[in-house]
């Protein structure tokens, strides 16, 4: 699955990560409307209350992080009118200059996953992103169209690798009984495979691979991820620390996206900017040490 390095009339996604990394920092903020947290924000669970979470948690990460998540299932709650507040999130967000990684895991074959990409990559789409999150449970072969319109429009992929939730280990730590990367687990077939469509210094396929999971137990190799960005959920609310990050990344780290919702947003809408300015501070000395 050949991948062209080079979009129609623009930077790629992995040229215009690298350059988020060098201008505000490897934060992440999560956009991650939980009921408890539009309750503790005295907003409505409704699509008003979305919707406003949603405007504030942008307005505090402009000019303070560099990058986005928002968790499209808390929008999803609420049917057709949280689609609705979403797509203006996305939107602000995307006019405020952050990067925008919509968290939608899609994934299915080749023809329906192609809807998907063009629903969430197209330029001009009501939903448009930046990049998604994906699944290459069907294969990473099924992922072609996805590739193939990231590519076109200078988007990027973040297919889920080894995540971060304990309940994921037996089926990521399997091990693949045929083809290219047989004997090899799961989650290291996926990430040498999504490697390998991306060229250095850093591509614009990324993978997702918890901040909680230990490489080695996965099987994955510093060599599987040469060029490739990295989703790191995880970090604050799930336990992972930012102490931990070169340990458990080692030279990938510097393509490491450092994700943390809760543990921001639980800051509340009045100390939101203040801990997205901690945070990103925390993480750049992370980067320096
Ligand atoms: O492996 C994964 C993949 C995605 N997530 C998502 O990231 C955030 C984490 O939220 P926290 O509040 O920082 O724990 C959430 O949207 C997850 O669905 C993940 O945690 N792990």
């Amino acid at each position: 699955m050949p991948a062209d390095p080079a979009p129609a009339g623009g930077p790629s996604f992995g040229d215009r990560l690298g350059s988020t990394f060098a201008a505000s920092g490897h934060l992440c903020v999560g956009i991650d409307p939980h009921p408890y947290l539009l309750h503790s924000w005295g907003l409505a669970d409704s699509a008003e209350g979305l919707r406003e979470f949603g405007l504030r948690v942008v307005d505090a990460t402009a000019g303070r992080a560099g990058i986005v998540k928002p968790q499209v299932a808390f929008f999803e709650r609420h049917g057709a009118a949280g689609f609705g507040a979403l797509e203006r999130v996305l939107g602000a967000a995307r006019a405020a200059g952050l990067l925008v990684i919509a968290d939608v895991k899609r994934g299915d074959l080749g023809t329906s996953v192609e809807g998907y990409a063009e629903a969430w990559l197209t330029p001009g789409s009501s939903l448009e992103s930046d990049a998604m999150t994906i699944s290459a449970y069907q294969g990473v072969g099924s992922l072609e169209a996805p590739v193939r319109i990231a590519t076109h429009h200078g988007k990027g992929l973040f297919v889920l690798g080894a995540t971060s939730n304990p309940e994921s280990r037996e089926v990521q730590t399997a091990v693949i009984a045929r083809g290219p990367n047989a004997g090899r687990t799961v989650a290291a077939g996926i990430v040498t495979e999504v490697n390998r469509l991306n060229s250095a210094p850093i591509g614009s396929f990324g993978v997702v691979i918890g901040a909680t999971v230990d490489l080695a137990e996965h099987g994955i190799l510093p060599s599987d991820l040469s060029a490739t960005p990295i989703l790191a959920p995880g970090f604050g609310h799930q336990g992972a620390r930012l102490d931990d990050l070169h340990r458990l990344f080692g030279a990938a780290s510097e393509r490491v996206i450092v994700s943390s919702s809760r543990a921001i947003l639980d800051a509340g809408p009045d100390g939101i900017a203040a801990e997205v300015t901690a945070q990103a501070s925390a993480v750049r000395e992370a980067y320096a040490a």
